[in-house]
């Protein structure tokens, strides 16, 4: 982005106040919907970002709700009910009579409350993107005994899905005196192939201390219209989806098809992964209970590889695109000796290499431990086994096992030196943690996205996902979590105390550390500080970047 542009158009953008439909006291303007094009005059950012959108989600992004202020401060607000539907009623939020959180000091979110994408700027840098607070409003656009909501859950498992399902229901049911609710079976397909379960508290009391999700879910299956029309027949007026970056492109479809019918009908997004892939928010739920889980595989790799001679333990992590679990697997636990990611290529032989590395480890310490998450080197992969190109039912790639692969080069290649042994165990602990119950604080952090996700709907918010962007709950709109993946930045800090931690190869060559240091690209993401509270290298890069 050429500052120079981005400054002018920020100083000369008009001031604009927040206008939240929910919070009727307020004096404010009425937010502008802006078309891609004229956002490109209005927000480079904005501009940048639309040009590079896929159709999956043009329409939404060719009606972004961009509310610029002043010195550069950028408003995206996620939709609302009175922007396709006129006159709807109000109602006043039952919260204020609630007698558990009527004696909380400002109870209801400011009309002008907005979270910051980046906390860390200039004195003269933009204020840049926001998103509008998550949280109760005072006026409702549903009235309790209207409400008929549904939850569903897709894609993978996840530690936590349970947990979010207890909390929409006990939420809606305790905050909103919501009766009635729900559940979807089997993913998107459940709304025209499976019968719905009506969920109330009793039902799902003690769920969080399962597994799993006790709807169900699955791949594939996404057909808008059926599920629309299924929505329609049902009477369900407010649709909760948990889901990954998969889910929530169908939840924007779903959202349009909605619009399109002109619907009364929130539709809110939870996102779900284990990966840690959806970009904006700071984590995803069940992301900190997989990389707790994951220490258990990872201490038993160590003592098995401990007890031998030139023992090494071979622990294979999730994560088909973003290293993120195995690389806080790694800082976790300090008995790791390298750790390897997609986000990191890495090669074999020679000098620099992984067999150099553990060669010489093995003679210094006569154990190791290497983590891998299951989409590293899958380039390395493709080359010594046939490529093959096949997709699960969603779409994504399929991964040929890492693991087992590294294992069986490293077996050949301790063989083939006839003077030293090694002993390999391998240790795949993937769906074992996955399917674990979610520990304490991502109950917590469950239990605030549901929340969310409810004050949200109730507030005639739609279209929305929810999620906490530097520690405060923000409703996001889909595109910004579906347009791109967040990924481990090697260049950044936690990457290199990753390594200095493990003091293993970065199996990059001088000149490309070189070029990652001036590449644009690779500062930008850098800029995002994406590997977890980094941000201060934002203020050095930046700096160098605007000159
Ligand atoms: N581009 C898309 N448009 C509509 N639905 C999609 C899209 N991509 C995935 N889905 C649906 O979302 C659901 C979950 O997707 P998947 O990729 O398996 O998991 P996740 O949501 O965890 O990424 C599936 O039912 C799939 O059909
Ligand atoms: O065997 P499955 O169910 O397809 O799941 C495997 C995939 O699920 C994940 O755990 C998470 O993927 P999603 O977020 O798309 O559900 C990946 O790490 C892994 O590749
Ligand atoms: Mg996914």
């Amino acid at each position: 982005m050429d500052s120079s542009i981005a400054s002018s158009a920020y100083v000369s953008a008009p001031k604009f106040r927040c206008f939240d439909p929910s919070n009727s006291s307020s004096p404010m303007s009425r937010t502008r919907n802006f078309s891609a094009s004229s956002l490109a005059s209005a927000n480079p950012t904005g501009a940048m970002r639309a040009s590079r959108s896929s159709t999956d989600f043009a329409t939404e992004k060719d009606q972004l709700k961009i509310v610029p202020g002043v010195a550069g401060y950028v408003l995206e607000d996620v939709p609302h009910l009175t922007d396709y539907i006129s006159d709807l009623s109000t109602y006043p939020n039952p919260l204020q009579d609630n007698p558990s959180y009527s004696v909380v000091k400002q109870y209801f979110v400011n009309v002008d409350d907005t979270v910051a994408q980046k906390i860390v700027v200039h004195k003269s840098s933009p204020r840049g993107t926001h998103f509008r607070r998550a949280g109760p409003r005072q006026k409702v656009y549903f009235e309790t005994d209207d409400v008929h909501a549904c939850i569903v859950t897709c894609g993978g498992l996840c530690p936590g899905l349970n947990t979010v399902i207890r909390e929409i229901i006990c939420g809606l049911n305790h905050m909103y005196g919501v009766k009635q609710v729900l559940g979807i079976e089997g993913g998107y397909r459940g709304f025209y192939a499976r019968n719905t379960i009506p969920l109330t508290p009793k039902v799902v009391n003690d769920i969080h201390k399962r597994g799993g999700t006790i709807l169900g879910t699955s791949r594939g299956g996404h057909d808008t219209s059926k599920i629309v029309d299924s929505i329609q027949d049902r009477g369900i007026n407010q649709v909760y989806i948990i889901g990954g970056d998969g889910t929530q492109r169908g939840a924007a479809a779903i959202y349009e098809e909605i619009k399109r019918r002109g619907l009364k009908v929130a539709v809110a997004g939870i996102p779900k992964t284990i990966d840690n892939d959806i970009p904006v928010i700071d984590k995803s739920f069940g992301f900190d209970t997989a990389v707790e889980e994951a220490q258990r595989a990872i201490n038993a790799a160590h003592v098995e590889a401990e007890s031998v001679e030139n023992g090494v333990g071979v622990v294979k992590l999730m994560g088909r695109y973003s290293g993120f679990i195995a690389m806080y697997a790694t800082l976790a636990s300090r008995d790791v000796d390298c750790c390897l990611i997609p986000e990191s290529p890495f090669y074999l032989e020679g000098e620099g290499g992984l067999f150099e590395f553990m060669e010489r480890r093995l003679k210094e310490n006569g154990h190791m431990v290497i983590v891998i998450a299951e989409g590293a080197g899958q380039e390395l992969l493709s080359e010594s086994m046939r490529s093959m190109d096949k997709q699960d039912a969603s779409g994504n790639k399929l991964l040929q096992d890492v693991g087992l692969w590294i294992s069986q080069k490293i077996r050949d290649h301790f063989a083939s030196k006839q003077r030293m042994v090694m002993n390999l165990k391998y240790i795949d602990p993937t769906y074992m943690i996955r399917a674990i119950p979610s520990n304490a604080s991502d109950n917590v952090y469950c239990t605030l996205l549901a929340h969310s996700a409810i004050h949200g709907a109730m507030a005639g918010y739609t279209g929305f996902t929810v999620g906490p962007v530097n520690g405060r709950h923000a409703y996001i709109p889909f595109y910004r979590v579906i347009e791109t993946q967040n990924k481990v930045v090697i260049t950044d800090r936690m990457w290199a105390r990753l390594l200095s931690s493990t003091n293993q190869p970065s199996f990059l060559s001088a000149q490309e550390i070189k070029e990652g240091k001036r590449s644009g690209d690779s500062t930008a993401t850098l800029l995002d500080g994406d590997n977890g509270g980094d941000s201060e290298v934002y203020t050095e890069a930046q700096a160098e970047k605007e000159g």
